[in-house]
């Protein structure tokens, strides 16, 4: 059995199996337990040539990483020579083997669950490990057995054995076909805020904490720690449940993602009723922790007196059925014409919820995050401001309730980075022309102290980004850095001096009133834009 951090216990659970409980309490935002020393910790192959194959650090355009190519089998990279030598000890002396053979076969690499199956292969600790935990190998074959999941599997099996050198006898076949779905029901898929998803992390211990879609925590990746964070207060004896997927979807889609990669049926509070995320947030604890946010106004938090809902009108639950598919696949490659395009289509497909004022609801809120992505990256950043300030404040906090959740802060920063691309020099549309509505977004933003409110915004995100994620966050340090710039500027003292007090003190009068003034008023102005920027550039 894994050795669990002081403060959890595992339990057998009838219906789910083991699980994790909570010893002792734990309040929102609060560390859980820190995972470190993974079995398996593996950048994903596309990844491979900017990844350090030992700590994992990315090199991203930011950063100075050296990372040099292993000089045996020139697949994987290190950023330094004592990385190197301790994976060399820890797999890559076979591993290395095995990758040779894959480049004489011409080709660069091995998909990642091929990689990590010669990984446990490799390593008689592992497969012990391996042996204690559920894959549901029996169901996925009875379901799978003519099917192409199972065949899929049977093709990584005897892939990973053949670069191996090892036999494929029904035994060892069948052995490493079990390994991969125990791979697949008890890894984790490392996220990275710029590259998305970078690798695939495993943990016995962590393992062991179960599915809801109501979570009360949520796992983040540091290197090669695994952190859990308490999302709500969890009290002694309560069980750890984190969301495995991502539990704004569909319950349909929830369900369908959780039985293919997980093989069981969720019956959460959120899919025993199937609610929105308007009634979800609704029943959260702790909403008040918002008072110290974009959203302080508790009351829409717990009652959005939006249109309709999308639980009692069947109308609107056939339509977005309906329309999901068509905007919910990836504009990634697209050309900017093509983008937006597609953009323009998925707007229209979304009006049902638009006129709804369901914001928080996919793909409606996916489409307006995409749409403020398209224009940041044409460099119209007073449409993308207006836009990000306006699901700051209708779609974020109920898609998340908790301030301090990842997201939510890491809105914070693209506001905070989009006030400052919108300094008055900048005010000129990617067109080299300023349009009459940019214009009219730069007047508000030049009536403004821009400056203050980037300020806030970034002291929100150096306060959320530790229990958000950590000191390590790429988010959090990017904050740190302009805030620092910020602060330094010359003859903003006063400012500064408002800032400090407020975040000192945030529920103050003192402190509230000029939170209200230079940044919630703000913010409100710059979103009340945005419906008008979606109707003359994507059509009404
Ligand atoms: C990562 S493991 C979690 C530990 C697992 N319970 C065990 O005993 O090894 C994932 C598996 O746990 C079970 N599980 C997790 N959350 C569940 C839930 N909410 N309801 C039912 N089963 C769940 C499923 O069998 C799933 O495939």
């Amino acid at each position: 059995m894994p050795a669990l951090a002081e403060g959890l216990t595992l339990v057998d659970n009838p219906s789910r199996g083991r699980g994790i409980t909570a010893s002792r309490a734990f309040s929102p935002g609060a560390t859980i337990a820190v995972f470190s020393n993974p079995s398996i910790a593996i950048p994903d192959s596309p990844h491979l040539d900017q990844t350090c194959n030992l700590c994992l650090a990315i090199d991203t355009n930011l950063s100075s990483l050296k990372l040099r190519a292993c000089t045996g089998c020139r697949v994987v990279v290190y950023c330094s020579p004592a990385c190197q030598k301790a994976d060399w000890q820890r797999v890559h002396k076979g591993e290395c083997k095995v990758f040779k053979r894959v480049r004489a076969e011409g080709h660069d690499f091995l998909p990642t669950p091929v990689r990590a199956l010669v990984q446990v292969l490799l390593r008689p600790e592992m497969q012990a490990a391996a042996a204690e935990m559920e894959g549901h190998v029996d169901a996925f074959r009875t379901a799978g057995g003519k099917g192409k999941a199972w065949t899929d599997m049977e093709l990584q099996a005897m892939a990973a054995l053949h670069y191996m050198g090892r036999e494929a006898s029904p035994r060892s076949l069948g052995q490493a076909v079990e390994v991969l779905y125990k791979l697949q029901v008890n890894s984790f898929n490392r996220m990275d805020v710029d590259i998305g998803q970078t690798g695939l992390f495993l943990n016995p211990a962590l393992a062991m904490v179960n599915h809801s879609c109501v979570p009360n925590a949520f796992v983040q990746f540091v290197g090669r720690h695994a952190v859990l964070h308490a999302y709500r207060e969890i009290k002694e004896g309560e069980e750890i449940e984190i969301s495995y997927i991502d539990c704004n979807l569909h319950r349909a889609h929830r369900q369908e993602a959780l039985k293919i990669r997980y093989h069981f049926n969720c019956s959460c509070p959120r899919c025993k009723d199937d609610l929105d995320v308007y009634q979800v947030c609704q029943r959260y604890p702790h909403l008040e922790l918002n008072s110290l946010s974009l959203v302080p106004d508790l009351q829409k938090l717990r009652d959005p007196s939006i249109g309709q809902s999308l639980h009692s009108d069947s109308s609107l639950q056939i339509n977005v059925e309906e329309i999901y598919p068509g905007c919910s696949a990836s504009l990634q490659g697209l050309s900017s014409t093509d983008k937006i395009k597609s953009l323009r289509r998925r707007w229209r497909a979304c009006e049902q919820l638009h006129k709804a004022r369901l914001y928080a609801i996919e793909p409606l809120n996916q489409v307006l995050v995409e749409v403020a992505v398209y224009f940041g990256e044409n460099g119209n950043f007073e449409y993308s401001l207006a836009i990000s300030c306006f699901l700051a404040l209708n779609s974020d906090p109920f898609r998340a309730p908790m301030p301090f959740a990842p997201q939510r802060v890491k809105g914070l920063l693209m506001i905070g980075k989009l006030l400052a691309n919108t300094a008055p020099a900048d005010h000129v549309t990617s067109e080299g022309t300023t349009a009459p509505l940019a214009n009219k977004i730069s007047q508000a933003l030049s009536r403004m102290d821009q400056a203050t409110t980037c300020q806030v915004m970034l002291a929100l995100v150096v306060h959320y980004g530790p229990a958000a994620h950590s000191k390590e966050w790429p988010i959090y340090r990017q904050a740190v850095e302009l805030l620092d710039d910020l602060e330094s500027l010359p003859g903003r003292e006063t400012e500064h001096a408002l800032v400090t007090a407020f975040m000192r003190n945030p529920n103050g009068p003192e402190e509230r009133r000029f939170f209200e003034t230079a940044v919630l008023g703000p913010i409100q102005l710059l979103s009340d834009f945005a419906l008008e920027v979606m109707a003359s550039e994507l059509g009404s």
